[in-house]
């Protein structure tokens, strides 16, 4: 089997809560003992819906956010037991970051030149003429003509900023790379440029991906593994090319039923009610408040990770009450529509 690239074990995030814009006593929980191992050239998708911790996982992933509690590690070594020195090298090196809108991701002051040069003089790479020579390789590598070294981000077209955002993730030759709503800043004309530049350069340079988007339709077509979240804690993780037919975990369901154009046009899984507060999170399983299969042992505890029975496969759901394996998309909705959902929240 092959050495895990990162392994999360338990990490929670929490932040304080803000009220009116002053901090309260009250904890966020963004991330809830979140276990997850990512391979070398693997790609993974995070989904769910808004509020539900998806950048915070990328973030914990890439080393860019510390868990308040839990190991993350990194190539077998734990990122936040070593000295700073060290684990700003190893997430240089190891990881980039590429977010969703790159005119604020960009400064808007440094030339495309510097803005790649700055990570290599950073972390001292080369002598200088190398680090030219770097540049100019990863414009290439990024398909931006070398006439732009010397213009400014504002210059540029979104798709052009992008691409200097991706090159810059590369510039220390990263093993992992997240990608948090890559394109979703971008005009439609151009994100599929975007999305196959990264596949193409993932391919190329064997690098992991994680990809985090509202998109699912996209989060499937770049991945090999799909990653549901729902209030802060990860539900299932599926394989990309069954995760519309076989996923188990009642959310993971009624999230893709409710994407346009994914499936044969039906009516999507009713859901009760809003997403809970990440303040106050519902007792056991979080989705218990929403979920028509819920009973009195959702609301007792959060079951452990239930392995496919398809050894090997990858996927894993944590849920008293799976959807069975097979189940119709039709049968889920009239079952759904069927039953009324308690609707206390804690
Ligand atoms: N610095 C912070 N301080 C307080 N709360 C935070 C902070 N960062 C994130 N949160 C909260 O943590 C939760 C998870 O946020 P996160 O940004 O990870 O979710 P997300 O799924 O990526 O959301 P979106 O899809 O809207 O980008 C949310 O409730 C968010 O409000």
């Amino acid at each position: 089997m092959t050495d895990p690239l990162i392994q999360l074990k338990h990490a929670h995030v929490t932040h304080r809560a803000r009220s009116g814009g002053l901090l309260t006593r009250d904890r966020v929980h963004a991330l809830t003992d979140a276990d997850l191992t990512l391979t070398p050239g693997e790609t993974i998708g995070i989904v769910g819906e808004s509020g539900c911790g998806k950048s915070t996982l990328a973030k914990v992933l890439v080393g860019v956010q510390r868990p308040t509690t839990g190991t993350v590690e990194f190539d077998g070594q734990n990122l936040w037991t070593m000295p700073n020195a060290e684990r700003r090298a190893a997430i240089g090196t190891g990881a980039g970051m590429i977010f969703q809108d790159p005119s604020t991701a960009l400064n808007r002051r440094l030339t495309v030149r510097r803005i790649l040069r700055d990570p290599l003089d950073v972390h001292r790479r080369g002598t200088p003429a190398e680090r030219e020579d770097r540049v100019r390789e990863l414009m290439n590598l990024v398909g931006l003509p070398q006439v732009l070294a010397d213009g400014l981000p504002g210059q540029l077209s979104g798709g052009q900023r992008q691409r200097v955002a991706i090159a810059r993730a590369l510039a220390l030759n990263p093993r992992l790379v997240v990608a948090d709503e890559p394109t979703s800043a971008l005009d439609v004309s151009v994100r599929a440029q975007i999305l196959n530049l990264l596949l193409d350069l993932k391919e190329r340079l064997g690098l992991a991906l994680v990809f985090v988007s509202h998109d699912i339709q996209t989060v499937r077509r770049m991945s090999d593994r799909v990653v549901t979240m729902y209030l802060g804690r990860i539900v299932e993780e599926s394989p990309a090319d069954t995760v519309l037919t076989r996923s188990r975990h009642p959310y993971t369901r009624a999230l893709f039923s409710a994407t346009p154009g994914l499936l044969d046009p039906i009516d999507p899984i009713p859901l009760a009610g809003p997403v809970p507060s990440a303040t106050r999170p519902p007792s056991g399983c979080p989705f218990r408040t929403r979920c028509w299969k819920a009973d009195a042992e959702c609301a007792a505890s959060m079951p452990d990770f239930t392995e496919s029975a398809a050894e090997g496969s990858g996927h894993r759901f944590r849920c008293h009450h799976p959807v069975d394996d097979g189940q119709s998309l039709h049968e889920l909705v009239t079952q759904a529509a069927a039953t009324a959902v308690p609707q206390e929240s804690s």
